[in-house]
């Protein structure tokens, strides 16, 4: 059986579209344009590309985009006051500190100083707490679009056992929490998961987000599974190229998955989405706006 692959770069383009009408319809009754700020601490090339790419998808949606790039030994109360100075920013309603940052800045002081309520990024202490108890808060954008594939997928979500692969906070644990909210059967597993590939086999839903390349073999997967891989991992290809790999070994998960998101092309662009959705959802919420259905978790 060969897996259904799931097309993370048309389903963003959807969802592109749904924002650009939200931000058109703020315009016109309501004379507002959503603003995203985007903050890149010295210059990791990659980093750089990312941070180019939401920037102009952001334009692209009718949204205001802008970007404060600062140098490498940027002291942290420079960086606090630029946040401090975005927080009070009404024209800016979201905010995104690209991580991660250099080794001399202490990012969990710079997150949680960032407006809960612009956190776009869902990485503030508030907006961890409230995910975590169920309430409205703003929803780590990879978790958030790695979601929204598995509902267009599955429609309901109850009763199924889902492994999340990796624990950090950026997509393993809010990943879990949303799954769990969904009313998964989550398992969080981790380098240090005792049969790590008996635990994958058991899931119905397998999300991959630990940053090692190809390290799921098709093995693992329970046939008929849905695979989400949050890995890209730029490796040594041929000829001394480099490409892009997930963290799920792709052509033997695609023979035993019922659907696989491929990298590029999967999570990836669904994050750059969500990034925007959040940026309309916090604008809407500052205003006292209803807010746009489907683009929230
Ligand atoms: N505060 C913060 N929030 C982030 O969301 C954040 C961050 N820091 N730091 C860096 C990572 C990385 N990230 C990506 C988003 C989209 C693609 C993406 O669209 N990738 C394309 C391929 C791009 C390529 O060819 O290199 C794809 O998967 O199809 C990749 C990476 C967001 N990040």
């Amino acid at each position: 059986m060969a897996a259904k692959i799931i097309d993370g770069k048309a389903f963003a383009a959807k969802i592109r579209g749904e924002v650009a009408t939200h931000v058109a319809r703020l315009k016109e009754e309501h004379g507002l344009t959503p603003g995203l700020a985007v903050v890149l601490v010295g210059e990791d090339p990659a980093s750089q590309v990312y941070v180019r790419s939401k920037g102009k998808q952001t334009v692209e949606v009718g949204m205001n985009s802008v970007e404060h790039k600062l140098e490498p030994d940027t002291s942290e109360a420079d960086l606090l006051s630029l946040i401090e100075r975005l927080n009070a920013d009404p024209a800016i309603h979201g905010i995104l500190v690209q991580l991660p940052l250099p080794d001399h800045l202490d990012s969990d002081l710079v997150i949680n100083a960032i407006d809960p309520a612009k956190d776009v990024d869902g990485f503030h202490i508030s907006n961890v707490g409230l995910l975590g108890t169920g309430q409205k808060s703003m929803v780590p954008c990879t978790p958030l679009g790695c979601l929204m594939m598995l509902r267009e997928e599955h429609g309901s979500l109850s009763g199924l056992d889902a492994v999340v692969v990796g624990r950090s906070n950026i997509v393993g644990k809010p990943m879990a929490q949303l799954l769990l909210g969904d009313s998964c059967t989550v398992t969080i597993a981790h380098s240090r998961t005792k049969d790590l590939p008996e635990v994958v086999r058991r899931a119905d839903i397998v999300v991959a987000a630990v940053g090692r390349p190809e390290m799921v073999p098709g093995d693992w997967i329970k046939p008929g599974a849905t695979v989400i891989d949050v890995g890209i991992n730029r490796i040594e290809g041929e000829g001394g190229k480099t490409r892009l790999v997930g963290d799920c070994h792709y052509e033997s998960c695609a023979a035993v998955a019922g659907a696989i998101t491929p990298v590029p092309g999967g999570v990836g662009p669904m994050t750059i989405a969500c990034l925007l959705a959040n940026t309309v959802t916090a604008c809407c919420r500052a205003n006292g706006l209803s807010e746009p259905d489907g683009l929230t978790a």
